[in-house]
């Protein structure tokens, strides 16, 4: 799927599109603010992830780290192994440590996956921000879902960003191994929370992501997910938490919207950020369901996804931010972002909803015979329209893929306004039906639905260093189940 970029976003002469209420610097812009770019060395940056703080690939960085002159990682310190995939920025390649690690992981070896700009080809293109923005991305994350940034440093007219290897490939080779080339519910429950979890800590960092698609979800070594790739990523600076007080019992308070599930208009909230308090404030309803066909969310102001009894929630999701860039992938790209009329992180759950269906359908929604049609299908009323549920479905298996549906198809409702998540984020998404039964809080101990088989060790003295040309040959996926690294 070819991926439609537009640079206004990243093109620094122009003022910020984003400017916010009562900005004041974000977390992000914070821990990024280190952010500039020393020659030749490691760029200084914060060596803080404490959820990869015991693990050995991390421990390994910091032992070399330590020993080298000036404390700075560099090139030297890695031997590259094969190109695993190249994209419209550089190149990724499979390396590991020159220097062997005292603690080798479980697998016997510690890999690493490097992303290799050119900045001169870059700044040719004008897309040297795109770069910059993904670095300070990566640099500010900590989550069990998104990518660990070991070390990242310069390399003459290189920028070389040093991350974790997912040896599992991507959600959209995954589906192809699938039964009918489509996955079962309750994987794509489980692939479709981690994301929720990944987009929710996005957002509350102040990033849309607006580019999930099956090819940017990758597979651990444990089979746990990870976001990749994040050079169409919208930074927002100026996203702050605030936090709004709900009275008890007040469903007329500060934002009416947020008591009731749902803006009922078209207009996108103005708050940056929504940290409400919902103290005590719930309700219960069970989400309707849809009869097969189509379900028209747009049209459906009144209905509400099923809601929890919890007593407070906080929430954050730059609901404010606005791009006008027209980035993303053809078929996933959300209808106000082809319309031009400025989108901000309902994006995310648009695709979301794309993402979702075409892990349980094995197509995208709103594919068309070309490119104009896609684009066509997705900005017309016309609802997201569901294949019928097989008559050979038992009554259990037709519940959860009506389930399914419901949240897709307020997910893709059309008008961002009224979509699934735009109002307070992420927590509308978790409540709805289609998850009951996830514990959030452990999903990163549940057993994935595949766990790619480990390769085979290589003994050391086997494993030779590439050659210029073998650096440039394709990455080649030998085996269904496992990478053949050498
Ligand atoms: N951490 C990783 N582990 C394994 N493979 C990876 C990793 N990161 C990237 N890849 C592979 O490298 C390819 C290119 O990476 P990436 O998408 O980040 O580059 P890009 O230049 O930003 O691409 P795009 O054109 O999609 O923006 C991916 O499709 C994936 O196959």
């Amino acid at each position: 799927m070819a991926a439609v970029r537009d640079e206004s976003d990243y093109d620094s002469s122009r003022p910020s599109s984003l400017t916010a209420l009562g900005s004041r610097r974000s977390w992000i812009s914070d821990i990024g603010s280190s952010s500039s770019v020393s020659g030749g060395g490691e760029t200084p940056c914060r060596h803080n992830k404490p959820h990869k703080a015991n693990h050995a690939e991390w421990e390994a960085i910091a032992r070399v780290r330590a020993a080298a002159a000036g404390g700075s990682v560099g090139l030297d310190h890695f031997r590259l192994v094969r190109r695993l995939g190249s994209g419209d920025l550089g190149n990724v390649y499979l390396c590991e440590l020159r220097e062997p690690p005292h603690r080798p992981s479980s697998s016997g070896r510690l890999y690493y996956a490097m992303k290799v700009v050119d900045k001169d080809a870059l700044a040719f293109r004008k897309k040297l921000r795109r770069a910059e923005v993904e670095r300070e991305i990566l640099r500010a994350l900590d989550h069990p879902f998104l990518p660990t940034l070991y070390a990242d440093f310069e390399a003459s007219h290189y920028a070389c960003l040093v991350m974790e290897f997912c040896p599992g490939g991507d959600l959209h080779v995954a589906r192809q191994r699938q039964p009918g080339r489509r996955f079962s519910v309750a994987s794509a429950r489980f692939y479709a929370a981690e994301t929720v979890l990944a987009l929710e800590y996005l957002h509350m960092m102040g990033v849309v992501y607006r580019d999930l698609k099956p090819e940017n979800v990758l597979v651990r070594a444990d089979g746990h997910i990870m976001l990749s790739d994040f050079d169409l990523s919208l930074k927002c600076d100026d996203v702050v938490p605030k936090l709004l007080r709900q009275p008890r019992g007040d469903s007329d308070g500060a934002n009416p919207s947020l008591t009731h599930g749902h803006s009922s208009s078209c207009v996108p909230p103005i708050q940056p950020v929504l940290s409400c308090l919902f103290n005590g404030v719930t309700r219960k309803r069970q989400v309707p369901m849809p009869d097969a066909a189509a379900v028209d969310a747009d049209a459906d102001e009144h209905s509400e996804p099923e809601q929890t009894s919890d007593p407070a929630e906080v929430v954050v999701e730059p609901v404010a931010a606005r791009s006008r860039s027209f980035v993303g992938t053809h078929e996933y790209l959300a209808p106000e972002v082809i319309s031009g009329q400025g989108h901000g992180s309902a994006v995310d759950w648009w695709t979301l909803g794309v993402f979702m269906y075409e892990m349980v359908y094995g197509q995208t929604p709103f594919k068309g015979a070309t490119n104009e049609e896609t684009l066509a299908n997705i900005v017309s009323k016309r609802p997201v329209a569901f294949p019928r549920v097989p008559a050979s479905a038992s009554c259990g298996e037709r519940e959860e893929l009506l389930r399914a549906q419901d949240l897709m198809a307020r997910l893709l409702a059309k008008c961002p306004g009224k979509r699934l998540g735009s109002c307070t984020g992420s927590g509308e998404v978790k409540r709805h039906a289609f998850f009951r039964g996830v514990n959030w809080a452990l999903v990163r101990s549940v057993r994935p639905p595949e766990v790619p088989v480990p390769a085979a060790p290589v003994a050391r003295s086997k494993a030779k260093t590439m050659s210029r040309k073998e650096r440039r040959e394709p990455y080649k996926q030998q085996h269904e189940d496992h990478f053949d690294y050498f």
